[in-house]
């Protein structure tokens, strides 16, 4: 069986590569990162080391990689004998690797069973943000001759949560992640025959999973990042050891339960006890995660069905006013750090445009939404700063 995996980044190495690895597959990275690349070609293996509590070292091996740049044909090739292609490149990364994707398609032979499709990104069904762009391509060309893309193909959203954090400079290929893990995927496309990775979970509604995990880990982690920006602290431990920002923290992650417990139906125990796991997971100190990586790209974190808006949007539609999301997004608008490029676009668009402007183009809120006017008033803060 054999995966090729876009994406031997942090998650890409640290948690898809090594479930795949454990569930036989022989993965076949595709990155377009030269020098990484190239280290992962030459090396038989690599260790990923899961720290915190009952900590454990994991040895992946067996695996191939090419440049998804400078090698197209090479991946194209790989995709089209695959079993299942997987991604973790950033959701705005999808589009540039959908067109390789289409013409690996394109290359199968008919007699194999569909490649298994899924997009392991931070983002509401990334897969079908994935889908549309191989669609695209497909239909502008790639697919010509090649019959239907969904003979093809199958395509299923997931939900992936581990905390991988940026690696230290010298540790080579080897990955420190935490020890938790949750790898949730949509059953319902395969038809009975979905791919056997026995790290993931297989569920048939995966909705309410990936709402969870995007306005509770996600959220909570955004906020955890931008309070602690503010406050000058540089790791996520160090941010959540400050009481001050743990209390916003918990007053965020308060108000997606309530929503989380009044949309899907989760029972409020339960969604409480995962509330305390995460925080505990943000408090882990052997993880040097940092404020910067995990703030990183706010005006996509400020985006409208995103960790910020989406949920207080959705509390705003049944008449509840959001308070302390309010604060987060008022701290992710002071996330001002020069090596961020959407840091410094979300700077320039507050200082550019008037209040209505900007919260048009930052979270896609419609002036008549009721949370909007609650969102110019931050901005309108923000700009006479
Ligand atoms: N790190 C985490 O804790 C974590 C956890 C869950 C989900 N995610 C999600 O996984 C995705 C990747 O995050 P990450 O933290 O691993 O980031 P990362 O920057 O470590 O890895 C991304 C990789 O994608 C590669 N890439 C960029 N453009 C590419 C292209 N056109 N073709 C092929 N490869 C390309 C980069 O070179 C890099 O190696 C994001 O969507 C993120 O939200 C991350
Ligand atoms: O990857 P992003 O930029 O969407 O979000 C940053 C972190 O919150 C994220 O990478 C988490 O570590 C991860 O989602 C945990 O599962």
């Amino acid at each position: 069986m054999k995966a090729v995996h876009f994406g031997a980044g942090n998650i890409g190495r640290g948690f898809v590569g090594l479930l795949l690895h454990e569930a036989g597959y022989e993965v076949v990275f595709a990155d377009v990162a030269d020098a990484l690349i190239s280290q992962l070609a030459a090396a038989d293996s690599y260790e990923v080391h899961e720290v915190g509590e009952n900590p454990a070292v994991k040895t992946v091996s067996g695996f191939r990689a090419l440049n998804s740049g400078t090698e197209e044909a090479a991946v194209v090739a790989e995709i089209a004998t695959a079993d299942v292609v997987t991604t973790a490149v950033g959701p705005h990364i999808l589009k540039f690797v959908a067109p390789v994707i289409a013409r690996g398609l394109a290359g199968r032979s008919p007699s194999l069973p569909p490649l298994q499709i899924m997009a392991c990104e931070n983002a509401i069904n990334a897969t079908d943000l994935l889908h549309l762009e191989i669609r695209g391509a497909w239909d502008a060309g790639a697919g010509e001759g090649a019959g239907k893309l969904d003979a093809v193909a199958v395509f299923a959203n997931t939900a992936v949560d581990r905390i991988v954090p940026n690696q230290a400079p010298g540790q080579g290929l080897d990955v420190t992640v935490e020890t938790f893990y949750e790898w949730v995927i949509d059953r319902t496309p395969f038809d009975g025959k979905a791919p056997v990775i026995p790290g993931a979970t297989f569920v048939d509604e995966l909705g309410p999973y990936i709402e969870r995990k995007l306005f509770t880990v996600n959220t909570g982690h955004a906020s955890a990042a931008y309070f602690g920006y503010a406050a000058g602290l540089e790791k996520i431990s160090d941010a959540m050891a400050d009481s001050g920002v743990a209390a916003k923290v918990r007053a965020v992650l308060e108000e997606t339960k309530q929503l989380l417990v009044a949309k899907h139906g989760f029972v409020e125990a339960e969604q409480e006890a995962y509330v305390q796991k995460i925080l505990s997971r943000f408090t882990n100190p052997h993880l040097a995660d940092t404020v910067n990586r995990v703030g990183r790209a706010p005006l996509r974190k400020l985006g409208r069905h995103e960790r910020f808006i989406g949920p207080a949007a959705e509390l705003a539609e049944r008449g509840v006013t959001p308070v302390a999301l309010l604060e987060a997004m008022a701290a992710a608008l002071r996330f001002d750090d020069g090596a961020d490029d959407e840091a410094v676009e979300l700077a320039r668009m507050l200082a550019e445009m008037d209040s209505a402007e900007a919260v048009e183009r930052i979270t896609e809120l419609p002036p008549a939404h009721p949370l909007f006017a609650q969102v110019q008033k931050l901005i309108e803060d923000r700009k006479a700063e």
